[in-house]
């Protein structure tokens, strides 16, 4: 996945890139108002950026400078949203057969998300004849998770998937977002909380006021871990993209070193 946005929303600037993994999680990570869902949006071809080019795999969805603008609902992308969002009037297995009737033919030799490996790997079995107002918060998170897959995207977005849920439940769909890691689909998840990032992300983008401010692996980019770096200076460390301060340390220049942070 590749992603490079310019965009002006009012007084806010917009201005990142970033790439990816094809197979794993990309966690958008920052403050409130730093610019993660505007960049989902861009992504998603909701919102059509000032300049800007995303892919996925070999394909392009965007490319302002081409004039290449896939619509968004041609794009192959699923979305999450904070609220599950389901179809109120129809049964959990009508919801999930919505994302399997909307998807595209099957081509032979092409990843297929089969329908039984999704109800299993979120456990939704004995849920599918009841109505998304008799399920608890999580279970209704779990389906519509289990709905977007059923679309076949090759990407799936995730924006604050378990925000609005209580401590528990949220620990509940987090095991079940990191489980999907084996359908070996890229993923886009936005958040602002670090121990999501720790505990599923793959990849970190840091993003604070329109702009990428690391990124690399989270055990790189977030304190508390020992990580590997590279001496800059007496005292200084460079960690993929970030230099941070090692009191004490006194490595020669060039010197590969782990330190705890
Ligand atoms: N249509 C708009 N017109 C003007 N400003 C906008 C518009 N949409 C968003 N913004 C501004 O763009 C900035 C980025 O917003 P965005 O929603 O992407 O942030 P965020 O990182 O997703 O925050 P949160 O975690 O609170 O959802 C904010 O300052 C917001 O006020």
């Amino acid at each position: 996945m590749r992603v490079r946005a310019r965009h002006r929303l009012g007084d806010f600037r917009l201005d990142v890139a970033f790439t990816g993994p094809e197979d794993g999680i990309t966690m958008l990570f920052g403050p409130s108002g730093a610019g993660k869902s505007a960049t989902l949006a861009i992504v998603a071809g909701l919102v059509r950026a000032d300049e800007a080019v995303v892919a996925v795999g070999n394909h392009v969805l965007t490319d302002t400078a081409a004039r290449i603008a896939v619509p968004a609902e041609r794009r192959r992308i699923g979305i999450v949203h904070q609220d599950a969002r389901l179809f109120p009037h129809l049964s959990v297995e009508r919801n999930l057969t919505y994302g399997w009737r909307r998807a595209p033919k099957a081509v032979p030799g092409e990843r297929r998300i089969e329908r039984d490996a999704v109800i299993e790997v979120l456990a939704i079995g004995h849920l599918l004849d009841r109505r998304p107002l008799d399920l608890s918060g999580g279970e209704r998170q779990r389906v519509a998770i289990g709905r977007a897959l059923l679309s076949q995207p090759d990407l799936l977005l995730l924006d604050e998937p378990v925000s609005a849920l209580d401590e528990a439940r949220r620990g509940e769909v987090l095991s079940f977002i990191a489980a999907l890691k084996r359908f070996g689909l890229p993923m886009l998840y936005v958040t602002h909380r670090e121990d999501e990032v720790r505990l599923l992300g793959d990849h970190l983008v840091r993003i604070e006021a329109g702009r990428v401010v690391a990124e690399g692996t989270p055990a790189a980019l977030l304190p508390g871990g020992l990580v590997t770096g590279e001496a800059v200076a007496p005292g200084l460390v460079r960690i993929g993209s970030e230099t941070i301060a090692v009191p004490g340390l006194d490595a020669p220049v060039g010197a590969v070193v782990r330190v705890s942070w």
